[in-house]
């Protein structure tokens, strides 16, 4: 049997391999429809620069950089600013909401958990307030809710692949300098040798005794290092925001539909389902 931490893994079962050379296929048909927006912006805009939009302070950026004295050339190119603005719709946002998409999904299905957020919010943001990012640090059930949705949804459980600067030694492995090297983020997220039966969702094992949210160093979802997630603070302010407001508002409860799964490639996808939410305001009349 293949260990927890791979049962998301891309792999030749079940067509997950085609699903994951559909999603580069689809990434080449993005940087289509990219190209065709940087030659539009082109036509429409002449000389004018116009650094008020990304396309336009890219491309003013690049040919000044190419005019420069020689020592200042830059190897950037319009696949670059293409590439940029892929990453950016890519990793920026369909993370994101996949990460609330499984929120969704394990606090409608524990319902305990759901009350204790429920109540801390009504203790330090008020029934008739709205959480706002001033709340975060007093609200640690939240944040460890919401560490918990990101360890046991195991969103993305590779890093992207990296390379060896020079030769290394790691745990008694010698990898010589240019291997491509894939981190496992799923093994600092589900291995039973971190966690005590990890198959559960208890968000309060990121909270000590006195009650503070406390992250173990092996808890990696936006990967580690110089290369870590470019947008990990906006990523957690984002999802803290709509999740907070999401409770605050309503209670979640899971219809009784079957709950289905899809395929998984680069990310682990939430599986579908519907809920019942109920105003809380009704709830409390
Ligand atoms: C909950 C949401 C997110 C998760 C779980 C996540 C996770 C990750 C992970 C695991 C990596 C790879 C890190 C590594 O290789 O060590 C990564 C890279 C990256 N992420 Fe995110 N991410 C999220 C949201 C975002 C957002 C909102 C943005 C941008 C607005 C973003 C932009 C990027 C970029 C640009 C990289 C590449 C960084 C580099 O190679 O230097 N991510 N992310």
């Amino acid at each position: 049997m293949a260990p927890l931490w791979w049962a998301r893994a891309p792999s030749r079962r079940d067509g997950e391999l085609e699903a994951y050379r559909e999603e580069i296929r689809d990434s080449k048909w993005c940087l289509c429809i990219l190209q065709g927006e940087v030659e539009a912006y082109r036509e429409e805009m002449g000389d004018q620069v116009d650094t008020g939009c990304y396309i336009g302070a890219y491309l003013n950026e690049l040919s000044q950089l190419k005019s420069g004295e020689e020592d200042d050339q830059t190897t950037l190119t319009v696949d670059h600013l293409k590439a940029n603005i892929l990453e950016l719709f890519l990793a920026g946002s369909e993370t994101t909401s996949s990460t609330l998409w499984w929120a969704m999904f394990f606090l409608a299905s524990n319902p305990q958990a759901q009350q204790t957020m429920q109540e801390e919010m009504d203790r330090v943001v008020g029934r008739d307030n709205t959480p706002a990012l001033a709340h975060m640090d007093r609200l640690p059930y939240t944040m460890a809710t919401i560490f918990e949705v990101q360890r046991m949804g195991n969103l993305l459980p590779f890093a992207i692949p990296h390379k060896a600067a020079e030769d290394v030694s790691l745990g008694g492995y010698h990898i010589p300098k240019d291997t491509t090297i894939v981190f496992n983020l799923s093994h600092g997220l589900l291995d039973p040798k971190y966690w005590q039966e990890p198959t559960q969702f208890r968000p309060e094992r990121f909270l000590t005794e006195e009650g503070k949210v406390f992250k173990p160093d092996h808890f990696m979802p936006f990967g580690s290092g110089k290369r870590v997630c470019l947008g990990e603070s906006l990523a957690r302010l984002e999802v803290f925001v709509f999740l907070a407001s999401l409770m605050h508002r309503f209670s979640w409860r899971l219809t009784d539909d079957t709950v289905t799964w899809e395929t998984s490639t680069i990310i682990s996808r939430p599986p579908n389902f519907f809920v019942y939410a109920v105003s809380r305001k009704e709830e409390a009349k």
